[in-house]
């Protein structure tokens, strides 16, 4: 049945990319391929619970946080066109031992980790960037989102998926019971209307002032400002919250709260925030840290920064009044 359908192996070939990227797409999407056996096997792949360990953003790590770090970490510094890599699970960049690198892949290798006890959808991350050595320090990942030239997420859900950009709009591929991510979503685009939104709403005493005054007007529905009713959605991974969006619209957002001043927002800027907000622009919609700032012109200043988010259909973040 999928025959004659287009393969991942086969879009990658074909692409106007150096053999090096190619290599890195090709090693980072098998690898997501091996993760969503190991999520599918739950409890038989001694894959839940915690690992007792705490990572450098002082979350507890699950075990599959650390599986999958370490599933990834593997596969890609093996790779002879990896540089280095960069992990949400790593407290440092890992260079690769050779010398032939010119990528470095920097991996949210499970998010959504809260969801993998409760059997809820869980994710993968991926964002690559040219390497301006082979033997490359932290310094050399500080770069900004739009140098990227390529991000993927995996999706672990009812079926298994894979989206990728290369800087020329945003495809879809489906895991067959063959093993082949197959193409599935040709040309992804994200509609700029909408009228759903995904916040954690158990933070809204924490928000500024105008994003509780937006998120006030969306709730009010047609006789509010908005003149509209609005739905909510809230997966608790930013993975499937964004897939959703990239399917049927929305907006997705994690904005600044007060809590804890040093950290402007949740999410992390180099695992998150810059491969989905390269995704989420190439299929045409937004990715801010306020409803203007673009995610993808932050300019990095440390490996584990954490920024606000706002992205996805182009009208509604033009409306967001972020912080
Ligand atoms: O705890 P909350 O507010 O629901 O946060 C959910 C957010 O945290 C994250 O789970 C963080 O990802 P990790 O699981 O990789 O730490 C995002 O995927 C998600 O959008
Ligand atoms: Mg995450
Ligand atoms: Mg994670």
């Amino acid at each position: 049945m999928t025959a004659d359908r287009t393969r991942l192996d086969a879009h990658i070939a074909a692409l106007d990319a150096p053999e090096g990227l190619k290599t890195v797409l090709t090693v980072a999407a098998a690898t997501c391929a091996d993760i969503s056996r190991v999520v599918a096997g739950g409890a038989l792949a001694g894959a839940l619970g915690a690992s007792g360990q705490i990572n450098v953003q002082d979350e507890e790590q699950k075990k599959l946080d650390v599986m999958t770090n370490d599933m990834l970490t593997d596969a890609l510094l093996a790779s002879p066109a990896v540089a280095g890599v960069a992990s949400e699970e790593m407290d440092e960049v890992q260079p690769a031992a050779h010398s032939t690198g010119e990528y470095l892949v920097l991996f949210d290798p499970l998010d959504g980790s809260s969801n993998i006890d409760i059997n809820a959808m869980v994710g993968t991350i991926v964002s690559v960037l040219k390497s301006a050595t082979p033997t490359p320090t932290e310094a050399d990942f500080m770069q900004p989102g739009r140098n990227q030239v390529a991000a993927i997420y995996a999706l672990y859900g009812p079926q298994t998926m894979l989206v990728l950009t290369t800087g020329a709009g945003v495809k879809g591929f489906t895991l067959s019971n063959d093993g082949d991510w197959i193409l599935t979503h040709d040309d992804i685009a994200i509609s700029p209307d909408t009228k759903e939104f995904a916040i954690n709403m158990s933070n809204l005493r924490h928000w500024s002032g105008p994003v509780q005054t937006y998120i006030g007007d969306l709730l009010k529905g047609a006789d509010g400002p908005r003149g509209k009713n609005f739905n909510m959605r809230w997966v608790a991974a930013m993975v499937a919250d964004v897939h959703r969006i990239l399917m049927r619209g929305g907006v997705f957002l994690y904005p600044w709260d007060k809590r804890e001043p040093n950290k402007p927002g949740k999410l992390r800027l180099m695992y998150e925030g810059n491969p989905m907000a390269f995704l989420v622009e190439q299929a045409g919609g937004k990715a801010t840290t306020d409803g203007v700032q673009a995610i993808l012109d932050v300019q990095p200043e440390h490996l584990h920064q954490r920024i606000p988010v706002a992205l996805g259909s182009a009208n509604e973040i033009d409306a967001y009044p972020g912080v």
